[in-house]
């Protein structure tokens, strides 16, 4: 077998090279198998090439991971609290080298590299202190001589197959809830950002994962499909937690069905981002710049249609080309001055490119961007606002996932309700007015899992993240986290 190489981009990365780690994790053994590319968005290099897990590795994880469990999942809840504790406290020592593998493989922006790795890190924490608060209930009986209890039990191995826009906070955002619940646990990390869940995988042994109680397998493009399937028809993984699209999560949804196991499901988003007459221009401007272009567009809570009312809406369209133009720095994100990185492969920008063309075909004007940077590298796309937007482009009923905002005109309360309404996908949603009642009123009326007013940042690790509809379900963080991973069980004595 030949050696796993890397690029002169990965040697030195780190403090402790042993952080750049190209191996599956089985069993709490790192393995080595023939490995397939990492490529830099940036620049379409190869960083390294990380070993693609066989099939049957990966079956074997699943037993490993059954089998760790029986003793996992009586250790006491305060010995999981201390490695999650111990696993968040080196996150955050190593938080520059694993920020840097987070640019060198997703493409976003250092500073945006370093919050996610926080943000991630804060999931490891947050589920340590949840996990010692997974009270049960005493229920008084019918009958005279019985008692009622219920405790939390885990729900047993758990698959978890995560995006690579977040690629380490879509990983302890189910992990930390499974490890604290006391599921053990596969995961299989995204083709594109393999690398940052391997550093993480570093620190989890570091940090006193058990053997065999998390496994890390990496795998090729060509054998997600399979890994999918294999997850959710074994018998031995009792959850499947997927975060990713929409499509690929009905796919495993219909798999999961002849073992009816546990899911949790968080897919794709259309955010509706509404600034009524009444809102602050400047705050809505500012955080619109943040909702809709961190990483790119490239958060599945992207603001992805914004709709601002006739009163304001040359203004607001104004403002926001100002700050495209005043604040914003495109370029390779490893360079600390850039703010807005590359587009994650081809197919993302193709797609970007084809809603503006669709859009302006039917009528949108292009205000800024509207086209590729190959002076930048091959997957930059400018930081595109497109006004005049209407119902019928291709751009309002998809997710762009990109850099382009389309923006909608609207004249009254009732008629953007109805449009923002108007979508299989409630994730997120946000509008922006000084109207109190206002304000109330319209957060009701939303059909969207979480509903930022007059802001456009929401996350954080006490938020329960989740959508409706084709967005998926099963709520992730927040108290309601640890209940995803685990079974109410109900105890009757008779005395
Ligand atoms: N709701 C959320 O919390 C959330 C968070 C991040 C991203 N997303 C969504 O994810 C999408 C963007 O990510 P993407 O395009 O990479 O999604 P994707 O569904 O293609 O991929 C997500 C993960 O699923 C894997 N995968 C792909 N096909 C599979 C299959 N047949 N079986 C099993 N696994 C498979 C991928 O390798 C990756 O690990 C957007 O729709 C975005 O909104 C949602
Ligand atoms: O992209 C999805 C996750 C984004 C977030 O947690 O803010």
């Amino acid at each position: 077998m030949k050696p796993l190489r890397f690029c002169r981009q990965l040697s030195g990365l780190c403090a402790r090279d042993r952080l750049v780690e190209p191996r599956a994790l089985i069993n709490g053994q790192f393995k080595e198998f023939p490995g397939f590319d990492v490529v830099n968005p940036a620049n379409q290099q190869v960083l390294a090439q990380v070993s693609d897990t066989p099939l049957e590795e990966v079956e074997f994880a699943v037993c490993v991971a059954a089998r760790a469990f029986d003793d996992y999942r009586t250790v006491p809840v305060h010995a999981r609290a201390r490695i999650l504790s111990n696993w968040h406290h080196l996150m955050l020592e190593h938080e520059q080298d694993l920020a840097r593998l987070v640019t060198l493989e997703n493409g976003k922006p250092l500073a945006d590299s370093l919050g996610e790795v926080r943000y991630a890190a804060s999931f490891f924490k947050w589920f340590a202190e949840e996990a010692v608060r997974c009270y049960g209930d005493t229920i008084p009986s019918a009958t005279p001589s019985n008692r009622m209890y219920t405790q939390w039990r885990p729900v047993g191995p758990v698959g978890i197959i995560t995006p690579w826009n977040f690629p380490l906070a879509m990983i302890t955002r189910k992990l930390g809830a499974a490890l604290a619940a006391g599921c053990t646990s596969v995961i299989k990390p995204a083709a594109e950002t393999p690398m940052s869940a391997m550093a993480m995988a570093v620190l989890g042994v570091e940090a006193g994962v058990p053997d065999g109680v998390v496994n890390f397998v990496p795998v090729a493009h060509s054998k997600t499909a399979k890994v999918g399937e294999l997850f959710c028809k074994s018998p031995d993984l009792k959850k499947v937690s997927f975060t990713g699209s929409t499509r690929v999560g009905k796919l495993l949804m219909e798999q999961s069905s002849s073992t009816l196991k546990r899911l949790s499901m968080e897919l794709g988003g259309n955010a509706p981002f509404v600034v009524f007459e009444d809102a602050d221009l400047e705050k809505a401007a500012a955080g619109f710049m943040s909702c809709k272009f961190r990483s790119s567009g490239q958060t599945c809570v992207c603001a992805n249609r914004i709709f601002v009312h006739d009163k304001v809406y040359a203004e607001f369209v104004d403002m926001v080309a100002d700050l495209i133009d005043k604040n914003t720095r495109m370029g390779p994100g490893i360079d600390p001055s850039v703010t807005h990185g590359p587009l994650i492969h081809e197919n993302a920008l193709a797609k970007v490119e084809a809603l503006v063309e669709d859009a302006v075909k039917n009528g949108a004007k292009v205000v800024r961007g509207g086209r590729r940077r190959p002076d930048l590298g091959a997957l930059f796309y400018d930081l595109t606002l497109l006004s005049e937007v209407t119902p019928n482009m291709d751009i309002f009923h998809t997710e762009a996932f990109g850099p382009v905002a389309p923006v909608i005109r609207f004249s009254s309360e009732e008629e953007v309700l109805q449009q923002a309404n108007n979508t299989e996908v409630g994730l997120a949603a946000y509008f922006y007015t000084e109207n109190n009642s206002r304000a109330w009123r319209v957060a009701e009326k939303l059909q969207a899992g979480m509903v930022g007013v007059n802001t456009g940042l929401i996350s954080e690790a006490a938020l329960p993240f989740g959508g409706v509809g084709e967005s998926g379900f099963g709520r992730e963080g927040s108290k309601y986290g640890l209940a995803e991973y685990s079974e109410l069980q109900t105890v009757v004595v008779g005395i």
